[in-house]
């Protein structure tokens, strides 16, 4: 069975309908992509896929006890208000200090437990996040637009922390992103969504499909040439380029 299905979903805000028939599995273990041009309904998906957006036609089915950990757009942190990572791990529910600890590890920013949030990088408070979203164990994990903010070289790393998170919880992640290039190699599907699904497959698939580059138009070419690019030099290599 499917970790996430969504059959046929329509979703609206008023008369206003945001998606529309729209059809969607995520497996275990795999890495999906959600592209899509601003206001497209890929932030309406998610909540949908939470329980956060009622459908209006269709449904969404969860397979029974599936543990989900959302990592949301941005959060602000009041920089007035003081709070440890550590506390920030156990506002949501009661959590050990060994669990925090062992999370913060898995999202990359073992050594985080005592700072201060307001006093992070734009990258270690989206790994704090990560770290938070990974404390239920969870089988998927869903991030909206979580490198906003952080630049290219920042992004890519998350998103090799993300591929990393996957290689040892076996998590499966459903992601939106803008960047295109850098998160398409780090995905198994992407997923092009305009209202509606207007193409899916591989990273490589979709680049090429003539509905993907009608709406990115002359951004596709460029992401199509870094996806390549990627992809031309060892991984050992472009990880230690990137970083
Ligand atoms: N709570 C709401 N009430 C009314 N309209 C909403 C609400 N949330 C979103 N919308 C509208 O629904 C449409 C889809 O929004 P959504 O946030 O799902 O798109 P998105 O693809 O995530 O956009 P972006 O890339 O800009 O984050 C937009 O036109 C938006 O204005």
């Amino acid at each position: 069975m499917s970790l996430i299905a969504v059959e046929n979903l329509s979703v609206a805000y008023g008369a206003n309908t945001v998606l529309r028939n729209v059809d969607l599995r995520i497996e275990p273990g795999e890495i999906v992509t959600i592209v899509g041009p601003n206001g497209s309904g890929k932030t309406s998906l998610l909540r949908a896929i939470i329980g956060a957006a009622e459908p209006t036609r269709g449904a969404v089915r969860l397979k029974p006890g599936l543990r989900i950990g959302y990592v949301p757009q941005k959060l602000h942190i009041d920089q007035t208000l003081p709070i440890t990572v550590e506390r920030f791990m156990r506002l949501t529910g009661k959590v050990s200090r060994e669990d925090s600890r062992a999370a913060l590890a898995t999202a990359g920013v073992p050594d985080l437990l005592k700072r201060q949030m307001s006093r992070l990088s734009g990258g270690q408070l989206q790994r704090v996040m990560l770290a938070r979203a990974l404390i239920t164990r969870p089988d998927v994990l869903l991030l909206d637009e979580a490198t906003q903010g952080l630049d290219q070289p920042g992004s890519a790393a998350f998103y090799r922390q993300i591929e990393e998170v996957r290689r040892e919880t076996g998590c499966a992640v459903l992601m939106i992103s803008h960047e295109l290039h850098v998160v398409m190699s780090a995905s198994d599907r992407v997923i092009c969504l305009n209202g509606h699904v207007c193409c899916e497959g591989t990273p490589a698939v979709v680049a090429s499909a003539p509905e993907y580059r009608a709406l990115f138009g002359t951004g596709t070419g460029g992401a199509l040439a870094l996806y390549r690019h990627d992809h031309n030099h060892d991984h050992a290599h472009s990880h230690e380029a990137a970083e």
